[in-house]
């Protein structure tokens, strides 16, 4: 018999990410159990009671039957959580974590659960709403004592058809840093800045446009969600600390350079900076880029046309592009552990600093169009205030400042997440027909 017969799968928490883990797996006829919050045992059971997989009490439950057990919580909590069940796991079995940072999930592991038990970690690279389908999952085998556990993980992880990255949990917080974190902290600027001057932005003119649709999007998509996921992500990985900082600090230099008018400097700048991030794509004209602004401009929450003499600073894109240079890193060698938002996020910039004429037709507009003075200046302030909350480490101010802006776009987040979503969904589907090409 193998092991889909043999083992049980235990997952601890049943939000957004142990649920589709359930789901997928439970489906593929794999035994599996799982718990959430044992105060929220009754509610969970009503609203769980059409799943395949078993739910129990608590974690000690889960970790007693199980032979791997993921848990899928709040990366704040997971030592703490770690600390309570892990010495309870049983004998020659294997613990992972789903948190999005790993160097502290493998730290807690190493600690509470006990020696003789193996730790494999997992990340899937997307939200739950995406198909796993060809996305990266990163596998981090950490502690394995037998081939036969690592067999057994990439049976179980097989179900998901994602693209599986095999990395360290070092690798993997300083790829993320680089990928994920500094994305967040771009679009939650952009939402932020918009909610301080009170405005949306597809009722603006001034912000319809191909390129405007991804930005409102993602970032909408991003306040939808839940506060935890961002502020765990990047206050749990140092990385991700000095990343937002240079973002922050990117964006600073770059706004000065355009209320002090220094064209030349800013035109030098950001030139030193697209040809060492796209050095490859200048060198091969041929190179198919991923977006333009034809696809996004269909993906509109505004009820009016776009105008085609529109410009924009385009100032977060600009600075992600001066962030990478500072670093000193090329996004492109990132794309095997990346989100769809990342690759987006990428594509949109890409766009901006290769096709012909929009580079300087933003820094025209940085310079010579004061429309976008009071938009831009709060977005500096948004990247800094983000960037300080996350190095302080303070969750508590991260979730006001998040639900602050996140109450702002509550009306509208029906109608985006369904736009957001199509439009994700049609720029993989155009990565796909890329990548097979
Ligand atoms: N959402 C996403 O897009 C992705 C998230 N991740 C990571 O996965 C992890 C889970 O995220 P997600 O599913 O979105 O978050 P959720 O908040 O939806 O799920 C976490 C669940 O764990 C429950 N929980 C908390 N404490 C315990 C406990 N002691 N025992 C059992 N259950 C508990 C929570 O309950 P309660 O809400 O009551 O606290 C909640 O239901 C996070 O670390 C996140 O960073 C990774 C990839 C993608
Ligand atoms: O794609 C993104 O960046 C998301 O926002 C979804 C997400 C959130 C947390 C993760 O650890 C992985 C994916």
């Amino acid at each position: 018999m193998g092991f889909k017969e043999t083992r049980t799968i235990g997952l601890i928490g049943l939000g957004d990410m142990g649920l589709m883990y359930g789901r997928v797996l439970s489906e593929a006829g794999w035994n599996v159990v799982g718990c959430d919050r044992e105060e929220l045992f009754e509610e969970t059971k009503h609203k769980l009671q059409y799943e395949k997989f078993k739910l129990v009490k608590n974690g000690f439950e889960v970790a007693r039957v199980s032979d791997y057990v993921l848990y899928s919580v709040e990366a704040e909590n997971i030592a703490k959580i770690v600390r309570l069940y892990g010495p309870a796991t049983k004998v020659g079995a294997i613990v992972g974590g789903q948190t999005s940072c790993k160097v502290p999930e493998i730290e807690a592991f190493e600690e509470f659960v006990p020696a003789d038990v193996d730790i494999i970690s997992l990340h899937s690279m997307h939200g739950p709403k995406v198909d796993p389908t060809g996305q990266p999952l990163v596998v981090i085998p950490h502690r394995v004592s037998k081939d036969e556990n690592k067999k057994f993980i990439e049976e179980v992880v097989s179900e998901f058809k994602s693209k599986v990255v095999e990395l360290s949990a070092h690798e993997h917080d300083k790829i993320t840093a680089d990928t994920q974190a500094v994305t967040h902290a771009a679009f939650l600027s952009m939402g932020k800045a918009w909610g301080k001057i009170d405005t949306y932005p597809w009722t603006a003119a001034r912000w319809i446009g191909g390129i405007e649709n991804a930005k409102t999007n993602i970032a909408l998509r991003i306040y939808s969600n839940k506060w935890h996921v961002y502020a765990g992500l990047a206050i749990t990985n140092k990385f991700a600390h000095h990343q937002m900082l240079q973002y922050s600090k990117s964006t600073t230099e770059l706004f000065t350079l355009m209320v002090q008018g220094q064209k030349d400097e800013l035109r030098k700048r950001l030139m030193s900076a697209r040809n060492y991030v796209f050095k490859d794509i200048l060198d091969n004209p041929q190179h198919e880029l991923l977006l333009d602004d034809d696809l996004l401009l269909q993906f509109s929450l505004a009820n009016m046309p776009p105008n085609s003499e529109n410009s924009n600073s385009h100032l977060s894109l600009l600075a992600i592009v001066d962030s990478w240079f500072q670093l000193q890193m090329v996004p492109y060698n990132h794309i095997i552990c990346s989100t769809p938002l990342f690759r987006i996020f990428l594509g949109v910039t890409e766009y901006l600093f290769i096709k012909d004429g929009l580079l300087d037709a933003a820094i025209d507009c940085a310079i010579d169009d004061y429309r976008f003075r009071r938009d831009d200046l709060e977005f500096t302030l948004a990247t800094r205030t983000w960037s300080s909350v996350v190095r302080y480490g303070d969750y508590k101010l991260y979730q006001k400042e998040f639900e602050e802006t996140q109450s702002f776009f509550q009306p509208k987040f029906a109608e985006a997440n369904r736009i957001g979503n199509e439009m994700i969904r049609t720029i993989l589907q155009k990565v796909k027909e890329r990548d097979t090409k």
